[in-house]
């Protein structure tokens, strides 16, 4: 695989937004948004409450339509795609905890993932013989996320760390060469940030990461560029040193109620 094919490599830029806009009923919650997220970096998306973070990044991965704007994924017009067909492209939004099944364990939930992938027929409770062609593979991704050792665990006895690992390793069967995650660490306690903070930096070698993240040492710790916004627009960009000494950003963040 070269270096181009796994969405990395110093030069391009894999995901660009042009004057993106969402209105709803009147209300402008982005507002002309035009941002570049470089192939092979992390790209963390930050701002106090109500910013439009999520507003935006629901529109980045096409859950939203924008009322204004474009959207491009490696040079291509995604603005009217919807989230399946970007998938396809290589571009992956990550799953929520609910999306992984409790009752089933490590190995088989991202089987399934894998089998989902391949176009393989639904019914896979019945052919446990076709999925376990893929258990190879699948434990590759289990490795990758450091959860080798609960490969036989029902995800339902995994500490809330690990499902969220579970659940990258399943958007990673989807073999994602961007993936969008949205705010990965909320509800972890500390152990369980520094492993998923390591998790995303490894996945990040590899791949282009865009997240929308709460945690500012997180977001200092693991981002090459960070954008900020405020009231839908975009207020700085930068890396941390930049943006966390830039006076709008502070008032911003105080006038918001952050610390
Ligand atoms: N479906 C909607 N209808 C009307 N207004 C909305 C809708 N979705 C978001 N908004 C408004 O848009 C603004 C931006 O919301 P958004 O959730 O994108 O902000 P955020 O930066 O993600 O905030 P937080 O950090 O609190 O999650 C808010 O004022 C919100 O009330």
């Amino acid at each position: 695989m070269t270096t181009e094919e796994r969405g990395t490599g110093s030069a391009g830029v894999a995901l660009e937004a042009v004057g993106l806009t969402k209105e709803f009923k009147g209300f402008v919650a982005v507002n002309n948004v035009s941002l570049k997220v470089e192939k092979g970096t992390i790209h963390a998306l930050i701002g106090p409450n109500g910013a439009g973070k999520t507003t935006c990044f629901n529109l980045l991965t096409k859950f939203l339509q924008p009322t204004r704007g474009k959207i491009t994924y490696a040079g291509r017009d995604i603005t009217r795609l919807a989230p399946a067909e970007i998938a396809r492209l290589g571009m992956v939004r990550s799953f929520q905890i609910s999306a992984v099944f409790a009752d089933l364990t490590v190995l088989q939930n991202v089987r399934i993932a894998l089998q989902r992938t391949r176009g393989e027929s639904y019914d896979f409770w019945r052919s446990e013989k076709n999925l376990t062609r893929f258990d190879d593979e699948a434990r590759s991704y289990v490795a990758e996320v450091g959860l080798s050792e609960f490969l036989n665990h029902r995800a339902a006895e995994l500490s809330y760390g690990r499902k969220r690992a579970l659940e990258i390793a399943t958007t990673l069967a989807l073999d994602p060469k961007m993936l969008l995650l949205d705010e990965p660490m909320a509800g972890m306690a500390q152990e369980d940030v520094e492993r998923i903070s390591t998790l995303i930096r490894r996945i990040g070698e590899t791949r282009t990461i865009l997240m929308v993240e709460h945690n500012l040492s997180v977001v200092a710790d693991l981002s090459d560029r960070i954008t900020v916004l405020a009231r839908g627009e975009i207020l700085a960009e930068g890396n941390y040193a930049e943006i966390s000494k830039n006076p709008e950003v502070i008032d911003a963040y105080i006038g918001a109620g952050h610390e």
